[in-house]
């Protein structure tokens, strides 16, 4: 019989060696973008120049690098020696085996660099890297996926709630109760909150809450290009937020009109302005098509044609490739959607330097294999909802378990990718640090979901996505900020 308790500690045991081993990764590649290497440059030790022993941001990564080293060494072989007991599947048991394997040629890899550092050795200690941590991501997604658990608990979105009781909730707050008694004050009072509900309808309608981090995508694209040495005026900058807020609100605008019949059916977009009629879907398409316009005349006239073409795109990305033909149509919306929110990083490169380049494009790679990380674990908890409305989103069409794993693997490309950014763009210590704190962070959450199936966890981790993004992209304006001094 299978023991319950040693595969549990043995998933642990996994869980740790997995994130060390991206801890490893990260440091990995920040000590080779900012050649942090040559300050020590004996294998297991160091000479007894001063500079080894001056902190410095460098100094720092090189040795955590070391440690990170150790430590998921050791890990790793405890993990070796675990897994037989364990009695994990066949599968999990071979990826294990395969990173013990792979471990010490990466030793003998990183002692090559020390001491002659050929270029390729470099090359390959990096890509090998990778392969560990997904090899043991894999193992551990295997591993959690045998492991017995409670089921999945009733999604958070519960029962539909008719849209009639909603809409009693909405006119009970509006400004229909002002009787046929009142006074001309009350009057008054009652246009100005009128006018105030419309123009909330219409910031609703523009998804503000997206904006945030959208915005973040741009700055930190605009910010990688001046790391080549390209200038950064500040009405370029300004002007590229305002086009890009104002593209967003176009999109999020045209998304609320389209979807008003389906969004009447969920829960948790029940109480949108155009389920109610708090804006009438004409004025509301008349209002899309001017953000739109407006947008694409401040980016032509402030910033470039390149980054204005490329805005509009994005619009028709989000509101026609995803909103019409994608959302309604195939699970793989999601991912295929990603594009549209990866855009904003090569429109904030081509604000600066009129082109589009390569750290710009692995940004939007990250923000694309970030997209289905974030928004699954949200799909799980409100997949009741988006059956309701109709939608086959990935968990609600493949089931809660496919949609974790899928969670995993992508999380898993995401922390990959954001390690190449950092690499191409070579940023240095600032996102490395902040890369590997809050991706840990996010690791974590996404194995919690394994632990504790439920809706909130599955929330969580959506929260957590955000700030991951967030940080890095902020360390990515820093990082300028701090060249740029
Ligand atoms: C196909 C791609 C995406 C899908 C399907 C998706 C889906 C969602 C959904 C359904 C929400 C909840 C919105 C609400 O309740 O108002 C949300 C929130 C959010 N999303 Fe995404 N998203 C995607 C891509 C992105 C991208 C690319 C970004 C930014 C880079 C982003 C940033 C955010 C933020 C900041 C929130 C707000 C979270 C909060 O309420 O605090 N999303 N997303
Ligand atoms: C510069 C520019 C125009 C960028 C546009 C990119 C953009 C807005 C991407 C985000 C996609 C997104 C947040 C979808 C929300 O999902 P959903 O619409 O399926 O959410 P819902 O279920 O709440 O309607």
């Amino acid at each position: 019989m299978i023991d319950i308790t040693d595969r549990r500690r043995f998933a642990d045991l996994l869980a740790t060696t997995t994130v060390a081993a991206y801890v490893l990764v990260a440091l990995g590649t920040a000590v080779s973008t900012t050649d942090s290497a040559p300050t020590c440059s004996t294998f297991l030790g160091c000479s007894s120049d001063p500079a080894h022993l001056t902190l410095s941001g460098e100094v720092l990564l090189f040795w955590g690098h070391r440690l990170a080293a150790l430590v998921t060494g050791v890990l790793v072989a405890a993990s070796g020696l675990a897994v037989r007991k364990a009695a994990v599947g066949r599968r999990a048991a071979r990826l294990v085996g395969c990173v013990v394997v792979l471990f010490p040629v990466q030793i003998a890899l990183g002692a090559a660099i020390v001491v002659g550092s050929p270029a390729i050795a470099r090359t390959v200690h990096l890509a090998l890297a990778m392969l560990i941590f997904a090899c043991l991501l894999l193992a551990l997604v295997r591993t959690l996926d045998d492991h017995p658990r409670e089921e999945t608990a009733p999604s958070v979105n519960g029962p539909a709630s008719s849209s009639g009781e909603q809409s009693e909730r909405v006119s009970a707050a509006s400004d229909d109760d002002i009787g046929e008694t009142a006074t001309s004050s009350e009057r008054a009072t009652g246009s100005v909150s009128r006018l105030r509900r419309t123009a909330g309808a219409y910031l609703t309608l523009t998804k503000p809450r997206l904006m945030w981090l959208l915005c973040l995508v741009a700055l930190a694209g605009m910010g990688l290009a001046t790391l080549t040495g390209a200038p950064l005026e500040p009405t370029t900058a300004i002007a590229t937020l305002a086009g890009g807020v104002l593209a967003i609100g176009a999109s999020g605008t045209f998304n609320h009109v389209y979807e008003r019949d389906r969004d009447r059916r969920m829960n948790r977009t029940n109480d949108r302005p155009l389920v109610h009629d708090l804006v009438p879907a004409r004025n509301a398409l008349v209002f899309g098509l001017a953000l739109a316009a407006t947008s694409t005349i401040v980016l032509v006239t402030w910033v470039n044609a390149l980054a204005a073409a490329l805005t509009f795109a994005a619009i028709v990305y989000y509101a026609v490739l995803y909103t019409v033909l994608l959302k309604p149509n195939t699970a793989w919306n999601t991912v295929l959607g990603g594009g549209a929110g990866a855009l904003p990083a090569v429109i904030g490169w081509a604000a600066v330097t009129g082109t589009v380049g390569a750290p710009a494009l692995a940004l939007a790679a990250v923000i694309f294999l970030w997209t289905p990380a974030h928004f699954y674990s949200l799909a799980i908890a409100f997949r009741e909802d988006y059956a309701r409305g109709g939608f086959p989103m990935y968990p609600v069409v493949e089931g809660v378990p496919a949609a974790r794993r899928h969670v995993a693997f992508y999380l898993g490309a995401t922390l990959l990718a954001a390690s190449v950014l950092g690499w191409i763009a070579g940023l240095g210590w600032v996102y490395a640090v902040t890369s590997i704190a809050l991706g840990s962070v996010f690791l974590r959450s996404v194995i919690r979901q394994y632990r504790t199936p439920t809706d909130e966890v599955a929330l969580r981790s959506f929260y957590v996505s955000n700030y991951y993004l967030g940080a890095i992209l902020l360390a990515i304006v820093l990082e300028t900020l701090l060249v740029a001094a």
